[in-house]
């Protein structure tokens, strides 16, 4: 269970001090920081220097798709409560508390962080502070980061009092409003009391509405839990996903083996679906960091641990463009292959690192006819893979199809009871590739089609027997 079952809705708002808040950086983190912060009651300014983004947030839209997202930031715009502009000095004068959330991608090599944004942010930020305030950070760094960013803050602070904590960020994309009005817990890094009131403060409708633990430490302790959960989470996905690959070489069926380890407490069911393995905006480039510093700092053991993790996510998409050559008779030259999905998971619009559009672009390279859809991120996608085709209805999407690859495990595709009966009567040949292991074959199978998915046996279409019971 995530939270309690009694605990209200909203948090609540009575006898707390309500603060003057800046979001740096309005990415997907940021935006979400930055209208939470506005439900939560305080003032809040985002300052984005992408002058396209600033313009729609300014206006009270999202640039994204995020469920909650655009009702909050529409709502609190209007109310004046929550603006956004491209000039720092907006919120340097003004804020009592600034969070930086801008983006931390990976060096060019692949390896560690890129730093400019976070020590850029800073660097303009504290000189323009005349009143002692909090910056505290939220993007997620290696360690030994926030230590750095805290010498540079001695060194160009014009007024005594400016603390720097850092508090790395939790939320799941899909879930990103809820996860932080109402987190499991707000870990926070931080070496004085004044930084710790300030933090408690901001924080303090969440705190107080209860099932959200506060956890305070030093911040080289912080940054290595930010790390440490994601590669955590990493190595449960890829765990189960190295236990399909031992299903498929024996017959096992790999949704069967995740039910019995879920169920033991110390395991639990929850991010150990298996499929084509982890993607988005911080898994991959998060653990591809810690492998990195860990290697850097000489943790052998860590090093090795969290390679492999990588290895094995790397191979799920060979395992996917295997599983379709099967499931097409061989051969993908010149198959026409409904594409179902584009994002990096469903919920969401992003497509970075999207292992639905790495296959769909390995399936075009094999000589198919990629036909893609997706709810939310047709845009993104076009942006990022414009070789293959795009349709605006997921029927449009397969109608013809030789085959129907489901790239990411949208409800649309997934739980929709009429989708394998409407799918069916539009495709050429009725045959699905699952490689998120998601759907439940049984309605597909009733419905005519044949399902293969990775980590378990190909099942073909149910075949009613015509012969009556206790007949010949
Ligand atoms: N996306 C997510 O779900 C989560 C992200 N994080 C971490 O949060 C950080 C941000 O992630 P995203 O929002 O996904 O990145 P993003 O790249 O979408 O957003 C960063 C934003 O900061 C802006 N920016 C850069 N420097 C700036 C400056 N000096 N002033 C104002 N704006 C500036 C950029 O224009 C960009 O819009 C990363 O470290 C990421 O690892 C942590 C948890 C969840
Ligand atoms: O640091 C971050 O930015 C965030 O990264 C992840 O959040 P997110 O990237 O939104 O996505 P997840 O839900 O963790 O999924 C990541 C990838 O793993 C895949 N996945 C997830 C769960 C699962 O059981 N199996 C699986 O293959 C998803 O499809 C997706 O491609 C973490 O879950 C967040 O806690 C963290 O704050």
């Amino acid at each position: 269970m995530r939270r309690a079952a009694h605990r209200p809705r909203t948090p609540t708002r009575e006898k707390l001090d309500l603060m003057r808040v800046s979001v740096i950086g309005c990415g997907h983190l940021g935006t979400t920081h930055a209208a939470a912060m506005a439900e939560l009651g305080h003032e809040v300014i985002g300052i984005e220097l992408d002058q396209e983004k600033c313009l729609l947030l300014a206006a009270g839209q999202a640039p994204f798709f995020e469920p909650g997202l655009a009702e909050l930031l529409a709502r609190h715009t209007a109310s004046g409560r929550l603006r956004f502009s491209d000039q720092l000095t907006d919120a340097a004068g003004w804020a009592e508390l600034h969070f930086l959330a801008v983006g931390t991608p990976l060096d060019p090599d692949g390896q560690g962080y890129q730093t400019d944004q976070v020590v850029g942010a800073v660097r303009s930020l504290v000189p323009l502070l005349h009143e002692p305030c909090t910056i505290v950070g939220k993007s997620t760094v290696a360690v030994g980061t926030a230590e750095r960013l805290r010498e540079i803050v001695e060194q160009l602070a014009n007024v005594p009092g400016i603390e720097l904590v850092w508090n790395p960020e939790f939320l799941r994309e899909g879930r990103a409003v809820e996860d932080t009005l109402r987190p499991d817990r707000i870990l926070v890094g931080l070496g004085s009391p004044e930084a710790r009131k300030a933090v408690e403060a901001v924080y303090a409708p969440i705190l107080a509405a209860g099932g959200t633990e506060l956890i305070v430490t030093d911040p080289a302790t912080a940054e290595v839990a930010k790390s440490a959960a994601n590669a955590y989470l990493a190595a449960k996905i890829s765990f189960i996903n190295a236990m399909a690959e031992v299903c498929e070489l024996t017959g096992a069926d790999v949704t069967e083996v995740a039910r019995t380890l879920g169920i033991d407490q110390r395991i639990g069911p929850l991010g150990m679906r298996p499929g084509i393995g982890y993607g988005g905006g911080c898994l991959p480039k998060d653990l591809s960091a810690f492998t990195h510093r860990v290697r850097e700092l000489g943790a052998g053991g860590a090093t090795e641990l969290l390679a492999a993790v990588d290895t094995v996510n790397r191979g799920r998409l060979e395992a996917a463009v295997a599983l379709a050559e099967r499931a097409a008779g061989g051969s993908l030259e010149g198959a026409r292959i409904g594409f179902l999905g584009a994002s990096f998971k469903a919920g969401t619009s992003d497509v970075r690192d999207s292992p639905a559009l790495r296959l769909a672009d390995r399936l075009h390279l094999r000589g198919a006819v990629v036909v893609l859809h997706d709810p939310q991120a047709l845009a993104g996608a076009h942006r990022a893979l414009p070789v293959v085709q795009y349709r605006e209805t997921a029927l449009e999407a397969v109608a013809g199809a030789d085959l129907v690859v489901l790239g990411t495990d949208w409800p649309d595709y997934v739980t929709d009871p009429q989708f394998p009966a409407r799918a069916a009567g539009a495709v050429r040949l009725p045959i699905l590739v699952d490689v998120r292991t998601a759907v439940d074959p049984l309605p597909w199978l009733a419905a005519g089609w044949s399902v293969w998915q990775l980590g378990r046996p190909a099942q073909q279409p149910t075949v009613l027997d015509p012969t009556p019971p206790g007949g010949a």
